[in-house]
């Protein structure tokens, strides 16, 4: 079979479907997730903060609060904001970092710039009259406009910086959640949110000897200036005259691998599995246009994007990108039948695109043998597409050298480099830009312990797999709410779904503070109804990554029923929101248990 009979190249579909199946298998390994190590124990130097004061001191804090919300990255501040509005400020904010921004707090790298149009993705826009500069807008802008929104809504005097929340106890009898945190500090919480992002566990590669290494050795997400020169903009200037290592390509590998290419003597780049990289487009935004859009435009550009991407037809394009465009391909979404992840046409869209990702690595790479390793072999949507204009480019400089490990990974770490296929390569540097736990397990991602009403923790009680309404609440746990993509409606835009979640929780913790509620938790109906419902709508989700290469999206190509449920609402983003809002506008008459407030 070939594709002869649609536009574009001819492909052998049936070469390629074996092609697929044996990349698949080469990268396969019995350890799953479980080859990925954490930023403890003996890697706990990876976790230093190098953007915080490390003498930070205070005494430790003891207070009442009407919510405490764990997180001060867009998840903690969209929650904030929108309590705020409806006139709950008795709040306060737990972070980490020493300022807002979560993920953009941390991940400073140079390069560093969000994969989403900044119109869709940087959330208040039309609140805080910001105009991002670019449609691809870089992180450190990213990150001020985080701590826009926070002077904004006045939210730096209700935060605890450089501070982790460990504990949380419900007491049933007082109706409220005892927090207690590493710097000692006791707060009495009626409600208690945790936003503790997608992205805030860093893993490094399970692969032996990290420890040994003898030069500097950094995670992306805690990039050492002080050994690189320079910042997120570029000026590497440290690296002059080094030998560096780059492990991972991945989203982030894509955005630093061209900048540290640009400064290094020698850039070694070790690739388990090549990205995807398609053309990426960047411009400055028009401001003529920005400030044309009327009232309302944020939210409806939002809605297209994610509606577009999920696979239901729109009449207009708005976001118009490389992304967007596959799923507004002529024969991509007729009568709305792309909607099917396991669909013949979304099938065939994917591996056109991919074989045009192919042939862009042909058109830019120039050494043969570097360009065929350089080639993705999976389905499009098996990993989170890459874009970038200048990732590609570098592969043709006489200090990059690309060392393939043929999906088998970097075997060892020595005291002097990387060893691959029994070849060592000396380095002055190490640089590994190896991801983040992601949706596996919520206790060793946020780091909370948590127990709820029957003195069960959370991660008992979800074991085998998440067990919630909507994603963020669970039965056992009142006035905890959790905001993940987990049993969530997700659209490639997690702002909007953070954006859908933050205006639930809110509406719903005003309503139970107006009407006297101590408490509210789903009903065991409720929570196993959404549970059945997760699972079956998963299936066609599932059985599309099962397909795919091992990555963070399919649990490295493990199959477990913690899969299942730890995954994405499967019925898709617009009919979960839609879930959210009948919710709120039906004054939250269903699926949740109140009690009312007790005297104390
Ligand atoms: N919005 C944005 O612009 C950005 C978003 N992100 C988000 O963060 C997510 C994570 O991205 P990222 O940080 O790149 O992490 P990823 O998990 O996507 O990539 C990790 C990389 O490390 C490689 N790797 C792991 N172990 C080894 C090993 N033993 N030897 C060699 N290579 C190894 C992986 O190879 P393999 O592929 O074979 O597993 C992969 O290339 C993205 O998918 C995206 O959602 C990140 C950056 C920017």
């Amino acid at each position: 079979m070939t594709s002869h009979d649609h536009d574009g190249p001819d492909i052998d579909l049936d070469a390629l479907a074996r092609k697929y199946v044996e990349e698949r298998e080469k990268r396969l390994r019995a350890d799953g997730v479980g080859q990925y190590q954490s930023l403890s124990g003996k890697f706990a130097s990876f976790d230093t903060d190098p953007n915080a004061p490390p003498d930070f001191d205070r005494d430790p804090v003891r207070r009442q609060a009407d919510v405490v919300v764990i997180g001060g990255g867009y998840g903690g501040l969209l929650t904030a904001v929108q309590l705020r509005k409806r006139g709950v400020n008795n709040i306060v904010i737990l972070e980490k970092g020493a300022d807002f921004g979560g993920t953009w707090y941390w991940n400073r790298y140079p390069g560093i710039r969000c994969d989403v149009e900044s119109y869709i993705y940087m959330p208040l826009l039309e609140e805080t009259g910001y105009i991002p500069s670019e449609k691809y807008a870089r992180g450190a802008e990213i990150y001020e406009q985080c701590r826009l929104i926070a002077e904004k809504f006045d939210l730096y005097r209700d935060t605890l910086f450089q501070t982790l929340a460990e504990t949380l106890a419900w007491h049933e009898d007082r109706q409220c959640w005892d927090v207690a945190t590493n710097r000692g500090d006791t707060i009495e919480a009626r409600f208690v949110v945790s936003a503790t992002g997608l992205y805030s566990s860093p893993k490094l590669p399970g692969i032996p000897g990290i420890e040994q290494f003898e030069g500097p050795s950094f995670h992306t997400s805690r990039w050492n200036y002080d050994f690189t020169g320079g910042n997120a903009e570029g000026n590497l200037t440290g690296l002059a005259g080094k030998k560096v290592g780059i492990i991972g390509t991945g989203s982030t590998g894509i955005q630093c691998v061209p900048p540290v290419a640009e400064y290094a003597e020698q850039l070694y780049l070790f690739q388990r599995t090549p990205a995807s990289i398609d053309v990426r487009g960047n411009r400055p935004s028009d401001v003529e246009w920005f400030k044309s859009l009327p009232p309302g435009w944020q939210r409806e550009r939002m809605m297209n994007f994610t509606a577009l991407t999920s696979g239901v037809a729109q009449d207009e394009d708005m976001v118009n990108d490389s992304m967007t465009n596959l799923f507004r391909q002529p024969d991509a979404t007729p009568g709305g039948r792309f909607q099917d992840i396991n669909s013949e046409e979304r099938n065939k869209a994917e591996i056109l695109r991919m074989e045009t990702v192919r042939q862009r690595v042909d058109s830019i790479v120039k050494d043969r043998k570097t360009a065929e390793a350089l080639k993705p072999y999976f389905h499009y949507f098996c990993k989170r597409p890459g874009f970038s204009d200048n990732y590609l480019q570098v592969f043709n400089r006489p200090n990059v050298t690309l060392v393939d490990t043929a999906g088998k990974g970097v075997e060892r770490v020595t005291p002097r480099g990387l060893v691959v296929d029994g070849q060592e390569h000396e380095l002055d540097c190490i640089i590994y830009a190896t991801g983040f736990d992601f949706m596996t397990s919520y206790a060793r991602e946020s780091g909370l312990t948590v127990i709820g009403r029957e003195d069960t923790s959370l991660e008992a009680h979800w074991k085998h797999g998440a067990r919630t309404l909507f994603g963020m609440q669970t039965r056992g746990f009142p006035n905890f709410f959790v905001l993940t993509l987990v049993q969530a409606g997700v659209s490639f835009n997690y702002l909007h779904t953070a954006d859908a979640q933050s205006i639930y929780l809110a509406d719903l913790i005003s309503h139970c503070l107006e009407n006297n509620f101590g408490s509210v938790e789903p009903t065991a109906e409720a929570e196993d109804e959404w549970v059945n419902l997760c699972l079956e709508r998963s299936e066609a989700r599932l059985k599309f990554l099962a397909n795919c290469t091992p990555s963070y999206l399919n649990y490295e190509g493990q199959q477990s029923e913690e899969f299942a449920l730890n995954s994405p609402f499967g019925g898709g983003p617009l009919p979960y929101f839609e879930y959210l809002e009948e919710m709120s506008r039906e004054g939250f008459a269903s699926r949740l248990e109140f009690k009312a407030l007790v005297e104390s």
